[in-house]
């Protein structure tokens, strides 16, 4: 399959840079204006094309898998985490999967730190205060909130991100704890000065802030469910950059309303861009658009890393961020 006979089919704009080399490399359809696709307008692209770029918003699963034609052999996702694939009833069918690791992580862990620093500064109210008529000045008693330093950060899912965040929590002085399905090797945990917790309810009940930074999988969603958010102190914080579905949402929202959980700092939520309403009206949560890797940098990487992947499959070789069914 040479690059330029490869008809490649993309989801959503891209950086203008990726867009004028997936160009000069493959016989490829962009998309005109930035929604996402209808499914009709899916699966009408995946009968046609030999390779689609999709992205987070656009949901494969197996009934339009099912609509895919014969040509289509490769799902190169723009993006790193899978949850909106099939990815096994894809490799059933004979489709390959790929996503853009890597290039991602130091923006994301980034923006753990910046939810974390906002949230525990009250940044969202201060902003709010400073902009309206009402800020008084300064006052020795106002809108106080809490040092990290000496904190114990609670990280869900030490992969590479989880990793990059606990770098960064040790600059700022917080003891690192950690829970992931495999224990880190001891050499890394020791680089890392990290407190492995086989039990994640005994590691939720004990820190100060958790970061959710696992993939949303089967076994993962709603792995902080209302009676794992019960265990957490009344004043510890939670941070997710990584999938809303892994947090109950709607206990969240009645636990920070009642104060039993003090803070959140959220990128994704349960259902998209579909917001609890009611998280929508508390103080003590900062809500973002899913931006934690919103970077003109990241972007154009994850482009990079799409078409190494297109190009390395079209080479005949397995795409070096092939997506495998088990590792899931
Ligand atoms: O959340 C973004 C991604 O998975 O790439």
């Amino acid at each position: 399959m040479p690059g330029k006979h490869l008809s490649v089919v993309v989801t959503r704009r891209l950086p203008e840079v990726v867009e004028t080399r997936l160009k000069e490399l493959f016989n490829v359809t962009l998309r005109d204006d930035d929604t996402p696709m209808t499914t009709d307008e899916l699966a009408a692209a995946m009968s046609e094309a030999d390779v689609l770029v999709p992205t987070i918003t656009d949901h494969i699963d197996a009934k339009l898998l099912g609509r895919a034609g014969d040509r289509l052999k490769l799902i190169a996702n723009y993006g790193a985490g899978v949850d909106h694939i099939d990815v096994a009833t894809a490799r059933q069918r004979g489709i390959h999967v790929s996503n853009t690791p890597g290039v991602m992580t130091e923006d994301t862990a980034d923006m753990v730190i910046a939810l974390m620093m906002a949230v525990s500064r009250r940044m969202g109210e201060g902003m709010a205060l400073a902009q309206s008529d009402k800020w008084q000045g300064w006052s020795p008693t106002a809108m106080l909130g809490t040092r990290l330093r000496g904190k114990r950060l609670g990280i869900l899912g030490m992969g590479r991100i989880g990793q990059a965040v606990a770098r960064r929590a040790a600059a700022f002085g917080m003891g690192v704890h950690y829970h992931n399905r495999k224990r880190l090797r001891p050499e890394v945990e020791e680089e890392l000065d990290a407190t492995y917790w086989e039990s994640l309810d005994q590691m939720v009940a004990r820190i100060d802030v958790l970061s959710i930074n696992c993939p949303h999988t089967p076994s993962t969603f709603h792995l902080m469910n209302a009676r794992r958010l019960k265990l957490m102190k009344p004043d510890a914080l939670i941070v997710n950059t990584s999938r809303g579905e892994v947090i109950d949402e709607n206990a969240l929202t009645r636990m920070l309303r009642a104060g039993e959980i003090a803070g959140a700092g959220l990128d994704v939520f349960e259902r998209g861009h579909d917001i609890n309403p009611r998280l929508k009206e508390l103080q003590n949560a900062i809500l973002l658009p899913h931006m934690g890797s919103a970077t003109v940098e990241g972007r154009i990487e994850m482009g990079e890393k799409v078409i190494i992947n297109i190009k390395t499959f079209a080479d005949g070789h397995r795409p070096p961020d092939l997506v495998i069914p088990a590792m899931l």
